[in-house]
């Protein structure tokens, strides 16, 4: 069994845990450690396969009456356009079978934006609005995209973008094609809470595991702020705190 490492690289906290599960512990952890401190609390969550054990773990807290969700609220990052809710591919069914169903949050305190909203204009700036009448986000789960995407802020967003309707990458598209039976299931655009958005969350774990990940980790942790890799605008939030394998960090210069 490896050993934890905790470093700062231009200004980021970085751990590198022992394994994909023990990163995931961590991760769970913090937002253990935040909801017993404020059971008020308003997290940011995250979909996808990296964010699964830690829901897990989250989910084993509250079965074993270490921790409640009972009066927290949370806000999802994005969601599929055209997806009802109750699509089995959409974020809002993920979370409901991952968490939501598993732990004692009250679902109307539960918000995933509506992808199949009839004026998505309208259905992003009340998510705005939303996360401002909460106090804002304590604090944001993120994961990263192959191509340093966050939610689904592509290549190319805006520094200060906010909720709103996005095109997807064929990159993305093909990535995400797994979770489909077939490719041409994906659907080509979301709606996504924006990177301007997610700055304001007051902080932000990134979690990161698996080789594949190793470049798109480097470039956000050592490359230039650059909205070509979404993800390097993170170097700027003054508390992020970026959690991964070894595998994740395997491209990563240690000093
Ligand atoms: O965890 P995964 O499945 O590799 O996805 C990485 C990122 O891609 C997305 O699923 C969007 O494609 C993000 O929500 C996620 O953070």
């Amino acid at each position: 069994m490896g050993v934890m490492t905790e470093t700062k690289i231009n200004g980021i906290s970085l751990v590198v845990a022992p394994d994909a599960n023990a990163a995931a512990a961590i991760v769970a952890d913090r937002f253990a450690s935040l909801i017993t401190a404020n059971p008020q609390a308003v997290l940011g969550l995250a979909t996808g396969g990296t964010p699964v054990q830690t829901y897990q773990q989250l989910v084993q807290k509250v079965q074993q009456g270490q921790l409640s969700f009972q009066s927290v609220q949370s806000f999802n990052l994005d969601e599929y356009v055209g997806l009802k809710g109750d699509h089995p591919q959409s974020y809002r069914s993920f979370m409901n079978e991952n968490l939501f169903h598993q732990v004692d949050i009250n679902l109307d305190r539960t918000h995933v934006p509506d992808g199949a909203a009839a004026d998505l204009a309208d259905q992003c700036q009340s998510y705005e609005a939303m996360i401002r009448e909460a106090g804002g986000i304590d604090l944001q789960l993120l994961g990263i995209g192959l191509n340093g995407h966050i939610a689904f802020n592509e290549p190319g967003s805006a520094a200060d973008s906010r909720t709103r309707l996005v095109d997807l990458t064929a990159n993305t598209i093909q990535a995400n094609a797994r979770f489909f039976d077939t490719i041409d299931e994906v659907p080509k655009q979301a709606v996504t809470m924006g990177i301007g958005t997610i700055m304001e969350s007051k902080g932000i774990v990134l979690l990161a595991t698996g080789e594949g990940k190793s470049h798109a980790v480097e470039r956000m942790i050592q490359g230039p702020v650059d909205v070509e890799l979404p993800a390097s605008i993170l170097q700027q939030h003054p508390s992020l705190t970026v959690v991964t394998d070894p595998a994740a960090a395997s491209q990563i210069q240690m000093a």
